[in-house]
């Protein structure tokens, strides 16, 4: 153990285990995540950290073996793909493994929206993956506007059978995982057609490729859409079919009938499953960004680098602007695991409705998890980038593991909704509770009342201390954006526009309305998920401590905001910042205790930097000899470089 981590351990104010039970729900969550890890860890096909020295093709197969020692694992121990310990077990591979749509997506997909007998037939097969289907929805020329979408599904009355057909080639599907090599069959998104009519966009089952050989069926061309950024282990493809006859109880009939057409009683029901993953976007975001703080703060304790005083080379976790820059990363992350659990709470309380036959929580629903969606990943995103700047020239490094769940989680601004276009349907829903405040959901009660001009009363920075004051704050400057927003609305329709082109006039506005909605939610949600949890003294002060740099934090991020609400004033944004300061410095005793309590493996984290015994400069040094080019003393293109060596200039 480096000597530097060790004393910052002894130095720590509280109890890093009561932490990590308290972020796992219990010890008893705590022991089994470890026991499921161990078996993951354990197996060495996890445990490869040669990722960055072979080919795409190697990345894919490697995925695909993991994808094999994963599903053994879950025979071996009945851990069923639905099931709270299989999310424990994805989050812990941290990989994007090639069969995963089919877990997350294309089985939810059916289970949601097949009637009980189509659940009957699919079921059984997907989970015990005598087939493999991904959710084919995204074409090349539509993602967003579904529907845009072009694939049609034909209702053939003679033949009862549906006519699954791209006609252009826009309308090829375009990014599904596992759709390029791995999955035999998809739920297809098609614009249903049935007597010369179009119902909109419904699911389809599709079988793809042979189970005796793989092979493409006829009328299937298939294939994967090359590198991108990131999900190298998955192969997002493409598919384009050519007037492909599926029976008719291949479509999804939960809430809709094709033949004499029935439609569902709210067409909407058909993007459950996006909603399912954009709610659980939100605790990965928080996952994400607490690994990442996590390498960033153990690496900082054991980097020494310049002088603060002469003579003293401290480490760089010394310099505020270094603490600046990474306590609030630490915040955030625990802002976000509060509010994943929030949603997680929300989300199963509305599919219990919707299993009873009420359909009308999905819009509330909907409107939290778009908005939360897009405001997590985008702040986490640029949380992890703040992180691996922080670790200088090594967090360039693939050996700082940074990498890994940088390129993976970038495309989270734009996979299960793009992110702008999530904020304006969170604002859809939100400006219609302004408009209509007795109908406003919980989260949004703030809009019951009319905006009262409120003074802050705040003297000195520890009246920023104060819960209710800093909920109020962020509270206040929502109400201001929206309502200003609203009133922009309203002049633009009252002036001729129609509500269309005035909504698209006041996009930005809006944007930075829903944008405050959600940051007031996040604070006040952490706040209250702290206030009702049980926790020791010493505990509680640290979390506290953290909670309100996060929220005074963002104060100052967006100190205009607050200021142009009218609800603070400059000195108040000068108490704030003091405040700031004040909480660094009574973080910094236990920020590497804190970042300790996300409890990661070090076979999770692959990281030379955020290795848990600090020894950062062995790590990257065996690291580098990894590297295929030094598998010589003399590499062999030395023959271009003799020549470079003797040529004349
Ligand atoms: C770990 C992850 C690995 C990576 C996996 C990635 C997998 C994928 O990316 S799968 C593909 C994801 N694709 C998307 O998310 C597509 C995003 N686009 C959409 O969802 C829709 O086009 C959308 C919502 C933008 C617009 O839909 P559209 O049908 O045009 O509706 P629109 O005309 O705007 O009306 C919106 C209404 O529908 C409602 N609505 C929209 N979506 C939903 C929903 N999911 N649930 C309930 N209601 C909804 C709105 O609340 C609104 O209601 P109201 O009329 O009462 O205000
Ligand atoms: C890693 C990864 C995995 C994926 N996996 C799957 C999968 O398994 N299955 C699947 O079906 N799809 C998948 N997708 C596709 C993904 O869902 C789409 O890319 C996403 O929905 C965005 O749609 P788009 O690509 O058409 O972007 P566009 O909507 O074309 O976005 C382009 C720009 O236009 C803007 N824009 C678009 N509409 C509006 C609007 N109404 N108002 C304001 N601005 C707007 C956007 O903000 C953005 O800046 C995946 C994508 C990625 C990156």
């Amino acid at each position: 153990m480096d000597a530097p981590l060790l004393k910052e351990r002894e130095r720590a104010t509280f109890n890093v285990t009561e932490l990590i039970h308290l972020l796992n729900g219990s010890e008893e969550e705590t022991k089994r995540r470890k026991e499921l890890e161990s078996w993951l860890y354990n197996n060495p096909v996890f445990r490869q950290d040669d990722r960055y020295q072979i080919s795409r093709e190697e990345v894919y197969e490697r995925g695909l073996q993991k994808t094999r020692e994963l599903v053994n694992l879950c025979r071996r121990k009945n851990i069923k793909f639905d099931s709270l310990d299989f999310a424990r077990l994805n989050i812990s591979t941290l990989e994007e493994l090639p069969f995963f749509l089919h877990v997350i997506m294309f089985i939810p997909t059916i289970r949601g929206q097949g009637t009980e007998e189509q659940k009957r037939k699919w079921l059984p097969l997907a989970e015990d993956l005598k087939i493999l289907g991904t959710y084919a929805q995204t074409e090349l020329g539509h993602g967003t506007f579904l529907r845009g979408l072009e694939t049609k599904a034909t209702y053939d009355v003679s033949s009862r059978e549906f006519i699954v057909n791209s006609p252009t080639i826009t309308s090829m599907k375009w990014w599904p995982g596992g759709l390029g090599k791995t999955c035999n069959y998809a739920v297809i998104a098609a614009q249903l057609y049935t007597k010369g009519k179009c119902y909109g966009i419904h699911m389809f089952i599709v079988q793809l490729r042979s189970l005796e050989d793989h092979k493409p069926l006829p009328g299937v061309t298939i294939g994967d859409i090359g590198n991108k950024y990131g999900f190298h282990t998955v192969d997002n493809g493409f598919l384009r079919l050519d007037n492909v006859r599926i029976p008719y109880e291949n479509m999804l009939m939960r809430y809709a009938k094709a033949c004499d057409y029935i439609p569902p009683v709210n067409p909407k029901i058909n993007y459950g499953t996006m909603t399912s993953i954009r709610v659980d976007l939100v605790k990965d975001a928080s996952v994400i960004l607490a690994a990442a703080s996590t390498i960033a703060i153990r690496y900082s304790a054991v980097r020494h680098q310049t002088e603060i005083r002469p003579g003293e080379e401290p480490p760089v976790l010394d310099y505020i602007t270094q603490q600046f820059k990474l306590f609030p990363q630490i915040a955030t992350a625990i802002a976000f695991h509060f509010a994943g659990d929030y949603m997680h709470r929300i989300y199963d309380k509305v599919q219990s409705e919707i299993f009873d036959g009420h359909l009308s929580a999905i819009t509330e629903l909907h409107g939290i998890s778009a908005g939360l969606k897009a405001f997590t990943t985008d702040t986490s995103i640029a949380g992890v980038e703040i992180c691996r700047r922080a670790c200088g020239g090594h967090g360039y490094s693939n050996a700082s593991g940074f990498q890994r769940f940088y390129e993976n989680w970038l495309g989270s601004a734009t996979y299960e909704g793009e992110n702008t276009v999530m904020y304006l349907q969170a604002a859809r829903y939100l400006f219609k509770c302004y408009d209509n405040p007795k109908e406003a959901p919980e989260t949004m009660s703030y809009l019951r009342y009319p905006q009262n001009k409120m003074e802050w009363n705040v003297k000195s920075a520890d009246d920023v201390s104060n819960y209710a004051t800093l909920i109020t704050a962020f509270e206040q400057r929502a109400l201001s954006k929206i309502s200003s927003t609203a009133k922009k609305l309203k002049n633009l329709t009252h002036y001729g526009m129609n509500r269309n082109d005035a909504w698209n006039a006041a996009s930005v506005d809006i944007l930075h309305s829903i944008k405050a909605h959600c940051h007031y939610f996040i604070v006040k949600n952490y706040m209250q998920s702290l206030n009702h949890l049980k926790m020791s003294s010493p505990l509680r002060q640290v979390m506290t401590a953290v909670a309100l740099l996060y929220a005074n934090y963002g104060i100052d991020e967006h100190a205009g905001d607050f200021l142009e609400s009218g609800f603070m004033n400059g000195k108040q944004i000068n108490l704030v910042r003091a405040k700031i300061l004040q909480l660094l410095k009574e973080i910094r005793v236990n920020a590497v205790a804190i970042v300790d309590s996300f409890d990661f493996d070090d076979r999770f984290l692959r990281s030379a930097l955020g290795a848990y015994d600090g020894n950062v400069y062995n790590r990257l040094f065996k690291w580098a000899k990894l590297s295929p080019l030094n598998k010589t003393e003399v590499h062999s293109s030395y023959k271009y470089l003799r020549r470079i060596l003797q040529s004349k200039l």
